[in-house]
């Protein structure tokens, strides 16, 4: 195990979609341990404390379909710029959602860093909308499109510089909610994607082995791992706000986390949608927690 410096930012954002409490997300992983967890695995671990975030939603969604625009690019243009702080003191950047619409502001700031940085979106939602084919307005739904150039202005030259990502640097695990502009995109931009399908028919080692290869192959210089709860089953973690039934599994995301540690690839993360308000005694958060072990080294031997 490499002994890391890991800077934990929390973002209390619940204006990327319609259910409230997920800005609570912070508040319940670090309840469940966070800190206390990675710092018995040996890593040196620095709580940075919150992103301030505006908590009222804005009625004005007269000029675009985006709920919440506003709010949304100011909460994620601190984000990345405290991300970007981060990564240039040589710490881990570990961003706790909030919703899934920050890792807009995560991914601005780790890729100035990164030139040919890849992406692991672990999610049952491949959140490639934009502001044209998004079914729901909601921002959440957009951040892997918004890092790839495309949707509104504001969101996307974030930092002043897109895309974030290439398209073929990007692997999304776990999906089984696509939305029709999503899957247009996706073949359009050869994005790789390992449906539940493949995690059924081949095994989540085969998925990661081959995910890891092919990022490998792709050459890139740092891998950004953005954590979707709502990619496992909601059996497994039904503190989510989109949950989608027929997910990963509470053994195979470990067996994912470690495979990823061992591959040495991982230069950040972050895990979002964990809404405490939705969930049952906190399972979601915990769930959460326990994988970041695993992803950061923790090992039963
Ligand atoms: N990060 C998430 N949970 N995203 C869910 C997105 C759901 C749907 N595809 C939408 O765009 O509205
Ligand atoms: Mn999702
Ligand atoms: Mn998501």
């Amino acid at each position: 195990m490499n002994k890391l410096d890991i800077a934990i930012i929390g973002v209390p954002m619940d204006l990327g979609q319609a259910r409230r409490g997920v800005d609570m997300g912070p508040s319940a992983i670090r309840y469940a341990g966070v800190v206390e967890r990675l710092e018995a695995i040996g890593h040196e671990v620095t709580d940075e404390g919150d992103i301030q975030v505006r908590v009222t939603k804005s009625s004005d969604m007269t000029q675009t379909n985006l709920k919440n625009l506003n709010e949304v690019r100011i909460g994620n243009t601190k984000l990345a710029d405290k991300v970007h702080e981060v990564v240039t003191n040589g710490k881990f950047p570990l961003v706790l959602g909030g919703d899934h619409s920050i890792a807009i502001g995560t991914l601005a700031g780790i890729s100035d860093r990164y030139k040919n940085l890849g992406v692991i979106w672990y999610d049952a939602h491949a959140d490639l909308n934009t502001d044209e084919t998004s079914p729901s307005g909601n921002i959440h739904g957009m951040p892997l499109a918004v890092s790839l150039g495309l949707g509104h202005d504001e969101l996307v030259n974030i930092r002043g510089f897109a895309p974030k990502v290439k398209p073929e640097n990007i692997v999304i695990i776990g999906a089984r909610s696509i939305d029709p502009g999503e899957r247009e995109l996706i073949k359009e931009r050869g994005i790789k994607v390992y449906t539940m399908h493949e995690i059924d028919r081949l095994g989540m080692t085969a998925v990661v082995e081959d995910a890891i290869s092919y990022l490998k192959s792709r050459e890139v210089d740092g891998v950004h791992l953005s954590l979707d709860l709502d990619g496992l089953d909601p059996l497994y973690t039904p503190g989510v706000g989109t949950p989608v039934p027929g997910g990963i599994t509470y053994r195979e995301s470990h067996l994912a986390m470690e495979m990823l540690e061992e591959s040495g690839l991982i230069t950040s993360a972050e895990f979002v949608e964990v809404n405490p308000i939705l969930d049952e005694r906190n399972k979601t958060a915990d769930v959460a927690v326990a994988l970041m072990g695993s992803l950061f080294g923790e090992r039963l031997l």
